[in-house]
């Protein structure tokens, strides 16, 4: 029997139970175990609010570091938290069936139901952006930290609520605490929500070949036209962006939107195309919005 596969993944309870559903998927798929190693990446030990810290992937570089360094074999990360930008020596040898992307309230009632003025907590300006649309009249709060110090702003009354995404709170078996889901016609979800990235060394043919086993096409068609718009608009995961795919296999339908930080304006474009062209169908909804101006909502927003 071979020695088990070193699986590199972020020591949060969120990015253990996500890495251990895939090294479970794998070994059914292929007969192969692996082991989990923790790695701290800088995203987790920074103080600073996460919109401030500088450029894109603070989750992502030391699990990256440790694939070239040969210290891990491959690595689990969500998605929608690797930059659009690749490394050279790295490739994302699958994407596993995504789970619910949309994002969700939890609160002592729903979202809908909050009175004026209700604190809502979330750190993420595209969040705000789309909540403030929705609800002009509550006071959004920005907050950071793990799903669990969040969700406890939540039960100790500081807040009335906070917005993460369903895949995440399902991860964490806090499903429960959901009052109420978004609609993606609601909430554009973040590009690559729900879904995760498995990544190993370019040069590792066996392992590539091995980590196909648990590719999804569909999953990864919907979340290449995702992500090629963000890359298009040139917009890191701080950015007032939204994006949504989903398809039969042969044909995709994607939503995107940049919204104002204060919920007045925003552009929002839909299009429909083949799968096998993911990426055009992503780039050209992108040129089409900012077309249409959404480079200046995004540059409002930086500020
Ligand atoms: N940015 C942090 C992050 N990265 C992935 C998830 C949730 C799981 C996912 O979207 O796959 C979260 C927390 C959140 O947005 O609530």
């Amino acid at each position: 029997m071979s020695a088990p596969l070193r699986l590199g993944t972020r020591k949060s309870l969120m990015a253990t139970s996500q890495s251990r559903r895939v090294a479970e998927r794998l070994a059914q798929a292929t007969g192969r175990r692996s082991e989990l190693v923790g790695i701290t990446t800088f995203g987790d030990v920074s103080r600073a609010h996460l919109t401030q810290l500088g450029g894109t992937g603070v989750f992502v570089s030391e699990l990256r570091n440790a694939l070239i360094a040969g210290e891990v074999d491959f690595a689990v990360h969500s998605l929608k938290d690797l930059p659009t930008k690749g490394d050279d020596r790295i490739v994302i040898a699958a994407i596993p069936p995504r789970d619910d992307p949309r994002d969700a309230f939890v609160g002592r009632v729903p979202f809908s139901e909050l009175p004026p003025g209700a604190r809502v907590g979330t750190g993420s300006p595209r969040r705000i952006a789309q909540l403030r649309m929705l609800r002009p009249d509550l006071e959004y709060v920005p907050i950071r930290g793990n799903a669990d110090t969040r969700l406890g702003k939540v039960t100790s009354g500081e807040l009335d609520g906070i917005v993460l995404a369903a895949a995440g709170l399902g991860r964490i078996g806090r499903e429960e605490a959901i009052a109420q889901v978004f609609e993606v016609e609601q909430v554009l979800p973040a590009p690559g929500q729900g879904a995760l990235a498995v990544e190993c060394r370019a040069d590792r043919a066996d392992l590539i070949e091995l980590l196909s086993a648990i590719d999804d096409r569909a999953t990864r068609d919907a979340v290449t036209a995702e992500r090629s718009v963000l890359a298009a608009l040139e917009a890191g995961c701080a950015a007032p962006v939204g994006a949504h795919a989903s398809g039969d296999g042969n044909v995709l339908s994607l939503t995107a939107a940049v919204v104002s930080v204060d919920g007045r304006r925003s552009v929002r474009k839909s299009v429909s195309g083949p799968a096998s062209a993911a990426m055009e169908l992503g780039r050209d909804l992108a040129a089409a919005m900012l077309a249409e101006g959404a480079g200046t909502l995004m540059r409002e927003q930086v500020q």
